[in-house]
């Protein structure tokens, strides 16, 4: 017995093709490409190859995109007057602000500022605002990618169990809210969780973005369950690894996300999305 396989690599394609199909339509129709906004501040190493990533994906469906590389000792007037002039430029639909941002910069204002339709990344407090009303505009792009992959299972979600472990404002919270609209019963577990093995033993869906090596063992697996891990770490040989045992989980899991090839690709996936959308409502719908 082995769990199939959510292959987050190939799904992200199929999506990347629908959304280049769609430009390509604009295009057809005398719309313009949708246009990205990415804004990278300080060098961190991990931080230049996600936005690497992400502009190698909006190449491959034609977007515009556009990268502000500012020096670590920004000012946070001097970004916020960045986001002033991204957000009054007509060939920009989304804006990206790459995180973790210098200590000096505070992230919440950052965020603040941002135009909501075009916060692709879904951050602004009212798109997640939004998203717990159940009138979702923008959706945060990991936890709207995994739901893209749970729907590839066929299983219906309605009255499934499901235990997020992990509360950050960009994968657990807004998890949280998207199986709560897709009418699961939820958990959300965190460093105070009490019995953190039992809740996660009676999961149907399990979500696991806490960022920790392998930190959830096979044996907490309910068998048949759905197994979404978020975790992006590297083990102690330097190799890519998810927050699951994923070779004790996977024996024991209906459906498993494997790392890397899983949740990372799709995160992307729906950054893509959502800027199309946004280049929709900017359009006038
Ligand atoms: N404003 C903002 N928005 C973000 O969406 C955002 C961010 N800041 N800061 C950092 C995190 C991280 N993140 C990832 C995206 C893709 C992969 C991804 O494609 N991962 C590949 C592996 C990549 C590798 O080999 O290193 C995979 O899982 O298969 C991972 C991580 C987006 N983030
Ligand atoms: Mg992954």
């Amino acid at each position: 017995m082995g769990a199939q396989v959510l292959d987050g690599k190939a799904i992200a394609a199929d999506v990347r093709a629908q959304v280049k199909a769609q430009v390509d339509a604009r295009l057809v129709a005398g719309g313009r490409a949708p246009g990205l906004a990415v804004v990278l501040v300080g060098e961190n190493p991990a931080s230049q190859v996600y936005v690497r990533n992400k502009r190698l994906a909006c190449a491959e469906v034609g977007f515009h995109s556009v990268l502000h590389e500012l020096p670590a000792d920004t000012t946070q007037a001097a970004l916020l007057e960045l986001i002033d002039r991204l957000n009054a430029d007509p060939a920009i639909d989304g804006i990206l602000v790459q995180l973790p941002l210098p200590e000096q910069i505070d992230a919440e204002a950052v965020i603040e500022r941002i135009l909501p339709t075009k916060d692709v990344d879904g951050f602004h407090p009212y798109n997640v605002g939004r998203l717990a009303l159940r009138m979702p505009l923008l959706r945060p792009c990991t936890p709207k990618g995994v739901m893209t992959l749970l729907a590839r299972t066929g299983q219906e979600l309605a009255g499934l169990d499901a235990v997020v472990i992990g509360q950050s404002n960009i994968v657990g919270r807004p998890m949280a809210l998207e199986l709560l609209a897709a009418r699961c019963t939820i958990s959300v577990c965190h460093s105070r969780t009490r019995d953190l093995a039992d809740k996660a033993r009676a999961a149907d869906v399990l979500v696991v973005a806490i960022g920790r090596a392998r930190f959830v063992p096979g044996d907490w697996i309910k068998p048949g369950a759905l197994v979404i891990d978020v975790g992006m770490n590297r083990d102690a040989d330097g190799k890519l690894c998810g927050d699951v045992d994923y070779d004790a989980a996977s024996a024991r899991a209906g459906w498993i996300t494997p790392v890397p090839g899983g949740v990372g690709p799709m995160t992307i996936a729906s950054l893509l999305e959502n800027t199309l959308q946004a280049a929709e409502l900017h359009a006038g719908g």
